[in-house]
């Protein structure tokens, strides 16, 4: 196999490196190609092989190469309905403005449950927010120059309905500089993956998925289960429609609801009236 670009490190990270990669060159780097921001020199591993000397001459030559912004992170926080994703985002927002930082919280439009300029927890707790029908349109609306000088952390809250959830966050963390903290569903009531929030992941700094409490058995819920009828994907909805439940519940409950679904998509067929309300199924299935 060709190697096409080689990882052309500072010395602390590298093993041989004959001439300059194609890589370096292209970045019209000398000896030590990648910027500080690139490598994030304050987070290098400690090589006790290596000089504190030539540990600080490498930090010097590279924090004076030029670099747009510093690095952004990205912090994604997933898991079923009712597991405390949008407190945890709260809580992790609330921390960062505590610390100086200046923030800002984005939640899809779509999501309009409780509040239209916040975002609310099932608890009661409560942020103000932007209801936005796209990512893209955020800037623009929070103003290029503060977003640009003034906005270090982003929070986005029902992550999974922005269709530009990822070029969003890749150019935020990557090229701007920004915190994202990302918080939405990984799995839609089929557990399939739910937008583009799992896409996050091979960008992310970290990924956190929380758990609820199965209504059924109380065991640990990694799921949601939708207790209606409706079959798209994107239904809103709280506690009237969807329950956390754990992996055995939701196997069973999901087997009787399928089954449920079935019997009145039959019976619609054949243009049966049918009392919508009562299709609402309660455990124990
Ligand atoms: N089945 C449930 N119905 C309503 N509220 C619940 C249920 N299970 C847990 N909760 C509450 O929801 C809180 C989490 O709310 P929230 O942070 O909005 O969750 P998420 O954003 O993951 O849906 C929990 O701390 C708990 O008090
Ligand atoms: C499982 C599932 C959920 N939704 C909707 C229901 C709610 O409006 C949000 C999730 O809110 P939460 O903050 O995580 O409680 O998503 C959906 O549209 N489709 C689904 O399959
Ligand atoms: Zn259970």
């Amino acid at each position: 196999m060709r190697t096409l670009i080689s990882p052309s490190l500072p010395p602390l990270f590298s093993l041989h490196l004959p001439r300059p990669s194609l890589f370096s060159r292209a970045l019209g780097a000398s000896r030590y190609p990648l910027t500080a921001s690139a490598f994030s020199l304050n987070r290098l591993p400690t090589n006790p092989h290596h000089s504190s000397a030539s540990r600080r001459e490498l930090q010097t030559e590279a924090a004076s190469k030029p670099f747009s912004a510093p690095p952004g992170e990205i912090h994604v926080v997933v898991g079923p309905m009712f597991s405390g994703k949008t407190t945890t985002l709260l809580r992790r927002i609330l921390s960062e403005r505590e610390s100086g930082k200046k923030v800002a919280v984005i939640k899809s439009d779509k999501d309009d449950r409780y509040c239209a300029e916040s975002i609310v927890t099932h608890d009661g707790e409560k942020f103000p927010c932007w209801a936005l029908p796209d990512l893209s349109s955020f800037k623009e609306r929070f103003g290029f120059d503060a977003y640009r000088n003034q906005l270090d952390v982003i929070g986005i809250d029902e992550a999974q309905f922005f269709g530009d959830l990822y070029e969003f966050c890749r150019e935020a963390a990557d090229k701007e500089g920004k915190t994202v903290i990302v918080a939405g569903l990984d799995g839609d009531y089929l557990r399939r993956r739910f937008g583009s929030v799992l896409d996050l992941v091979p960008i992310a700094d970290t990924v956190t998925k929380l758990a609820s409490r199965c209504e059924v058995c109380g065991k640990r819920a990694s799921f949601t289960l939708r207790k209606t009828e409706e079959r798209e994907t994107e239904l809103i909805g709280g506690a009237e429609v969807y329950m956390p439940v754990c992996r055995s519940h939701y196997v069973s409950g999901q087997g009787v609801l399928e089954t449920a679904r079935a019997v009145l998509d039959a019976s619609s067929q054949r243009n049966a009236p049918r009392d919508l309300e009562a299709t609402s199924l309660s455990p124990p299935f």
